[in-house]
Formats: structure tokens, C-alpha cells, sequence
């Protein structure tokens, strides 16, 4: 294993804002992607040292390996990587990680460390890629009975040295933390804008508050469609709620209810304006 060595795969947003945050901090970087354009690209710019052509055939020679692809890409390539990588630390940036933590756990992949960076943009692939992504965002670390002390350390310092606020949490509560402030929000911002059905009208005068809430419609498809199977049974249980909010919003509104549709309105901005004010 080398100690300045990190291999990244997938090499889109995430993989990419990586490899150019630790190649600022001196590592070398090696990576593997399906899509071979960004790779050559990556190259080209000086970010990525050397591109992988198949991960069977990895060398154990990484301090740190970084899982950046949609989240139900990630268990089959975790497999490989830890056929391969047994001295380095291997980890992933998934919006969920129930599962993974899960097959981590079966099957006893001792230096695997689940993470996720709370940072990204709605844009996809490596050309949209910046160093500064990371710089001052949470990420979350979900560490298993399995892991060994050192390696969490090693990991902890690797993050906070490219800017990071590392968390430690238990991976249910990652995945039930993420549905209520990442996975729900998502679903509903696409439902509003599905609900124009693209009419030329709607479209035509949707003016800024319809393009705040609806900004992170632009992500990844493929990227939440994987994310909210990965995370179905919360995501179940919140959209539940969220009907039977607006349930209760149809109620007061029916009944002319003042004081309840007041209340519906100033809750939310007492909570957003709390968490708005609480941003560096
Ligand atoms: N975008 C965000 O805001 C954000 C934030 C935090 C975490 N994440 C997580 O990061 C991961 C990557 O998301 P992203 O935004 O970088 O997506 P992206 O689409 O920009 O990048 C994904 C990259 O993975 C590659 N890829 C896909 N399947 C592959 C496979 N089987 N083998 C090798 N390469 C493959 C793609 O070619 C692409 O380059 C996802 O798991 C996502 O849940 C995303
Ligand atoms: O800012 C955005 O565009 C995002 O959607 C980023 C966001 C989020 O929901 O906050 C998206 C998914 C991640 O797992 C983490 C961050």
C-alpha cells in the first residue's frame, strides 16, 4: 500500500470534486469509470495520475479507495474492490447507507467505512467538478462494530484535511436523517415540476420561487431513482406524512380556518429561518 495513493470510482461530480481536493493536498490519484471521456479528461487536467480498465484486476497498493457511483452500482463494485484491496481503507459517498453498511457487515469487509458528503450541486458529471465542493460541508461517517479504530481515525483526518465537518452516526439514522432533509425534498421538488406536465404556459412564466424549490430537479435521474429504492421503506413512511400534511392543510383551507393556515406558514418560516441563519 502507498500511503499517497487514492483510487476513485466513478469519477462524475463527487468523484470528481475528490480527486481534485486530494490531488491539491499532494495524493496521487488513479481511476476507474465506465465513461472513459472523463477519465481521459481528468488526465489531461493533471488530476488523475493513471486510469484503471478493469477492477479485477485492482492492485492493493491504495491507502484510500472512494466508491462515487449511483448508490445500487455501489454493492456490486464494494464486492470487487474487497477481492482486491485488503491493506488500504475502502469507502463510498452514497446518498444511503443502509445497504451498504449492511452487505459491509455480511459479508465481513472490515475495511469498509460507509460515508456521505452532505455537498453537491444538481449537476451531473466530472466537467462540473470543482476542489472546493467539500470545503466546510458536513459529511457523514457510519462506521460498523467492524471497523477498526485507527482506520476511522485515518479516514476522519483524510476529510478534514480537504475542508470537511466529519460526523459520526449510526447508518439507520443516516438513512432516516437523509429521507426527511435530502430524499422527501427531492420527490416533492419533482412532483411539482411534473404537476406543469410542460405545459407551455406554466413553463413560460415559472419565476423564482418555482425555480428555488425546484433547482435539484435538474439532478441525476438515475442517481435518485436508485436512491429512493435504496431507501423505500423511509421514504414510504414520509411520504405518508407529507400526505396527511397536506391533508390537514386542505382541512383549514376547506373550513376557512385562519389561524390554522397562518400557523401552517409562519411554523415553517420560525424553522427555515432558523436553519438559514445558521449557515456560515
Ligand atoms: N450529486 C450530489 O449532490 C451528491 C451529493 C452527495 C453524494 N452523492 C452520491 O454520490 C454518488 C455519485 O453521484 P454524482 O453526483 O457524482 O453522479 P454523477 O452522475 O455526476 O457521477 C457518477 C459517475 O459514475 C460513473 N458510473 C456509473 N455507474 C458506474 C459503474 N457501474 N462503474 C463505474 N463507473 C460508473 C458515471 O459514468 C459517472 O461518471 C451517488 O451515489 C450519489 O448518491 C451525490
Ligand atoms: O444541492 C443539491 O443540489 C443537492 O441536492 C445536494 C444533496 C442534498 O439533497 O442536499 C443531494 C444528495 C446528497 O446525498 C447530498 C446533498
Amino acid at each position: 500500500m502507498v500511503r499517497n495513493k487514492i483510487l476513485i470510482v466513478g469519477l462524475g461530480l463527487i468523484g470528481g470534486s475528490l480527486a481534485k481536493a486530494f490531488k491539491k493536498c499532494g495524493y496521487e490519484i488513479h481511476a476507474y469509470d465506465i465513461d472513459k471521456s472523463a477519465i481521459e479528461k481528468a488526465i489531461c487536467e493533471g488530476v488523475v495520475k493513471e486510469r484503471i480498465d478493469d477492477l479485477n484486476e485492482t492492485e492493493d497498493e491504495y491507502a484510500f479507495s472512494f466508491i462515487c457511483v449511483p448508490v445500487l452500482e455501489s454493492i456490486p463494485i464494494l464486492g470487487k474492490l474487497s477481492s482486491k484491496i485488503k491493506n488500504g481503507i475502502i469507502t463510498d459517498v452514497g446518498s444511503t447507507k443502509t445497504h451498504i453498511c449492511k452487505y459491509s457487515i455480511e459479508h465481513k469487509i472490515a475495511n469498509f467505512i460507509g460515508g456521505h458528503p452532505m455537498a453537491g450541486t444538481e449537476k451531473i458529471g466530472y466537467k462540473y467538478s470543482f476542489d472546493e465542493l467539500f470545503n466546510g460541508a458536513y459529511y457523514f461517517i457510519t462506521p460498523t462494530e467492524m471497523n477498526r479504530k485507527e482506520d476511522i481515525e485515518k479516514l476522519k483526518n483524510l476529510l478534514q484535511s480537504i475542508g470537511c465537518k466529519v460526523e459520526e452516526v449510526d447508518y439507520v439514522l443516516h438513512d432516516k436523517i437523509t429521507a426527511v432533509i435530502s430524499h422527501l425534498p427531492h420527490v416533492v421538488s419533482a412532483g411539482l415540476v411534473n404537476m406543469l406536465n410542460s405545459n407551455e404556459i406554466y413553463c413560460k412564466f415559472a419565476g423564482g420561487g418555482f425555480k428555488d424549490i425546484t433547482r435539484i430537479s435538474s439532478s441525476s435521474p438515475k442517481m435518485w431513482a436508485d436512491i429512493s429504492i435504496s431507501n423505500k421503506n423511509m421514504l414510504l413512511e414520509l411520504i405518508d406524512a407529507y400526505i396527511e400534511l397536506l391533508k390537514n392543510f386542505k382541512t383549514s383551507l376547506k373550513s376557512e380556518n385562519y389561524n390554522e393556515i397562518f400557523n401552517y406558514f409562519e411554523k415553517a418560516k420560525i424553522i427555515r429561518d432558523t436553519i438559514v441563519s445558521d449557515e456560515k
